[in-house]
């Protein structure tokens, strides 16, 4: 076996801020394989973006600060590369796709001269050379009559063609790893569906890794092969989508598939907020929301990643020694909530409430 594509180790990430230091990514580790789409869920502000922006350090410096952690991307730490080196990998072996596609593309520039430029700053052909490059990758990602559109500007391009645009910018370097934050997410469903038909249309042919962030379960079926569960800076769940769907194992995993349209007793979103990053809960992150939890659960360290199967991980005391993980695998939340009366998921007060959007 080859060794991952990109591997995040114990990663922690804090920002400096006027109310006090953020702790938005306290020790996550995932790896990605060589060729394999990875989805990052979780609900807003669970450290989805920090972490993959973290990876080639697109975080504002201050206030943020990588304070600990390897980041191995082919081996090498790109937590001790320097900014130079870092300049080079984005946008070349590294591409990130972002949610909003106007942001990706300059106004005042036709987007062939874009893409030419993001093909050049990476790789030594002329200019011919590139824009028929340009051209070929436009037509691989859908944009009808590539030729004839080159030479025009973003906006005369939709909302779905303009991110297919920033999509093919991404591939112009051939890059062996595209970070995608929520890159459908703007877009009506229909566009939706065809991007991420041509995401995984593009890497069985370009053969590149995906890391696609979303809080959308939906789409994580549709895409993943493996599947990462944030939760408060932190990894609660980790494996194959299929063990993560089938066998859900942690409860906030258990939680949020209950969201999901079809599933669980209801729609109803996850009860509670999350917590506050500056002072997040001692012991398990997820505590003051679970209908599971214990004392155990309420002091000490938040729980390790434990094996829950082959390549599927749980960081919940309920693997440990001592407890009965059928209690969480056994039975659903929604069912629990039901037989303890919902007090664990009583709705906060406070103003971070972020329940309701993330369903
Ligand atoms: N520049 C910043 N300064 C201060 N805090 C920040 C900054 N960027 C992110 N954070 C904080 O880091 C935490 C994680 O944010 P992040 O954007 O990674 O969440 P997310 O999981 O991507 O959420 P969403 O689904 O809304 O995109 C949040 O508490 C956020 O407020
Ligand atoms: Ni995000």
């Amino acid at each position: 076996m080859t060794d991952p594509l990109l591997s995040i180790r114990e990663l922690r990430v804090r920002f400096d801020t006027d109310e006090g230091v953020v702790q938005a990514v306290d020790g996550v580790s995932f790896d990605v394989e060589r060729g394999e789409t990875v989805c990052v869920v979780g609900e807003s502000g669970s450290g989805k973006t920090v972490a993959c922006e973290s990876v080639t350090r697109l975080i504002p410096m201050p206030p943020g600060e990588i304070a600990g952690g390897e980041i191995l991307f082919d081996g090498e730490d790109l937590t001790e590369a320097s900014e130079k080196r870092l300049e080079s990998i984005r946008g070349g072996r590294i591409a990130h796709v972002f949610q909003n596609p106007q942001s990706a593309l300059n106004p005042v520039y036709p987007i062939g001269a874009q893409i030419v430029e993001a093909i050049r700053l990476h790789r030594d052909v002329s200019k011919q050379a590139a824009r028929d490059r340009a051209i070929d990758l436009l037509d691989r990602v859908g944009i009808p009559e590539a030729t004839a559109r080159v030479d025009d500007y973003p906006h005369e391009f939709s909302g779905g063609m303009k991110q297919r645009v920033v999509i093919a910018m991404a591939l112009a370097a051939d890059p062996d790893l595209l970070v995608a934050d929520e890159p459908t997410t703007a877009l009506d469903v229909t566009i939706q569906a065809q991007i991420l038909r041509l995401l995984r249309d593009l890497q069985a042919e370009f053969g590149m890794s995906i890391v696609f962030v979303t809080h959308d379960l939906g789409v994580v079926a549709e895409i993943a092969d493996r599947v990462v569960v944030m939760y408060a800076g932190r990894v609660m769940e980790t494996g194959s989508v299929h063990d993560v769907f089938d066998r859900p194992s942690h409860p906030y995993t258990k939680a949020l598939l209950d969201c999901l349209p079809g599933q669980g007793q209801s729609m109803r979103p996850i009860g509670g907020t999350l917590p506050d990053l500056k002072q997040p809960p001692a012991g398990c992150r997820f505590h003051p929301r679970c209908p599971h939890a214990t004392a155990d659960c309420r002091t000490g360290t938040h729980p390790e990643l434990l094996p829950v199967g082959s390549g599927h991980d749980a960081a919940c005391v309920y693997y440990g020694p001592g407890y009965d993980s059928t209690v969480i695998r056994g039975e659903s939340v929604s069912e629990s909530r039901a037989a303890d009366g919902g007090d664990a998921v009583a709705d906060s007060d406070s103003d971070h409430d972020t329940t309701g959007g993330d369903c």
